[in-house]
């Protein structure tokens, strides 16, 4: 291990952009599947591993939602969440916000309060074992109707209290998130916050659309707002954080390459970027693998790593006081952490 890539292992971060059905590994989803009986169209783990070759986000689509039907039970998704939480820690991960798709599952017949409540008890596991603070962010599928998303935060309604905001994921081209402008006012008046993907394969005008008519308090991916510099501007004087997921972008075809991806241009442009893992057992790579393969890529420093970890912070949902807490552990680790 070289000396950056055991200051990124211990650097305190936060991840904010994480589908927890994303973190859904091969061997795991064997165990799933055995346990519920369930067959699965693959022989080995190798053979999953294979499949994950994908031209674009509809490719990945298929093949994820696919995988989430091995998820059944409320111990299946607290497996899942548990196995991710432990894995992050590892990563330097102080604090994560997780995403979770209600309509993958209620859809196949499987009840909400399975999935939060797994989800909900691995959170509390990782705060006893690992210190960590975690939020959940609940996702609408855009390729899906508003009514549908409607119908999702009803059902959310008991546990309002435990989710901090509602994002808006799946196929985006052709959804704009006007489409769900009702959907998201609604949860605004419950006091849930905000979070869109926009601009990944989308135009800028999504991300636009995000801003102006859902009033979104962050954008996830965000990539794309890079053609359109009135957009990077106001971007920037808002302060609007942008979830970037550097290896899902390779693999999604998103960049053609890492040496392009934009990261270290945002970052000087004065977006307020972080890096995420997206969907890690799909991409090849948890949040330390995102930073690492970014730094190699663009030759990165610690000043953009650190620039980078502080934004994760600044830009959670987490109380202004909580961030605080947080910082102070960024603070003390930089501190023992001079290049010498
Ligand atoms: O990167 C993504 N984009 C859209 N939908 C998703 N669902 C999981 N990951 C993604
Ligand atoms: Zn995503």
């Amino acid at each position: 291990m070289t000396d950056l890539d055991s200051f990124i292992s211990g650097l305190p971060k936060a991840e904010l952009h994480l589908h927890i059905e994303g973190s859904l590994e091969p061997e795991l989803m064997f165990s799933l599947a055995e346990r519920n009986g369930l067959a699965i169209p693959y022989a080995t783990v190798e053979e999953v591993r294979a499949a994950y070759a994908f031209s674009n986000l509809q490719d990945f689509l298929d093949i994820y939602y696919a995988g989430a039907a091995v998820l059944c039970t409320r111990q299946d998704f607290h497996d899942l969440a548990a196995a991710y939480f432990a894995r992050a820690a590892a990563d330097g991960v102080i604090h994560a916000e997780i995403m979770f798709d209600p309509q993958t599952h209620t859809d196949r017949g499987i009840a909400f309060a399975e999935v939060i409540e797994g989800l909900l008890s691995a959170m509390a596991d990782a705060r006893a074992k690992f210190g960590m603070t975690t939020e959940l962010i609940l996702c609408f599928l855009r390729h899906l109707s508003e009514e549908a998303a409607f119908a999702t935060l009803a059902e959310a309604e008991p546990w309002l209290d435990r989710i901090t905001a509602v994002g808006l994921d799946s196929s985006e081209v052709g959804h704009p998130p006007a489409k769900f402008a009702g959907v998201f006012a609604a949860a605004r008046q419950k006091g849930l916050k905000i979070t869109l993907h926009a601009g990944e394969e989308g135009p800028p005008a999504y991300v636009y659309e995000a801003l102006d008519l859902i009033g979104a308090d962050r954008i996830d991916h965000g990539n794309r707002a890079m053609e359109d510099p009135g957009l990077v501007q106001r971007l920037s004087s808002e302060e609007v954080t942008l979830t970037v997921c550097p290896l899902s972008n390779l693999k999604l075809c998103v960049v053609d390459d890492l040496a392009n991806h934009p990261i270290d241009r945002m970052l000087e442009a004065g977006l307020k970027a972080t890096l995420n893992s997206d969907d890690p057992a799909y991409f090849g790579g948890y949040v330390g693998d995102n930073y690492r393969a970014v730094a190699r890529a663009r030759g990165l420093g610690r000043e953009h790593l650190v620039m980078l970890a502080r934004n994760s912070f600044t830009g959670s949902f987490l109380p202004p006081e909580q961030i605080a807490v947080h910082l102070s552990k960024l603070d003390a680790f930089l501190a023992a952490h001079e290049p010498g």
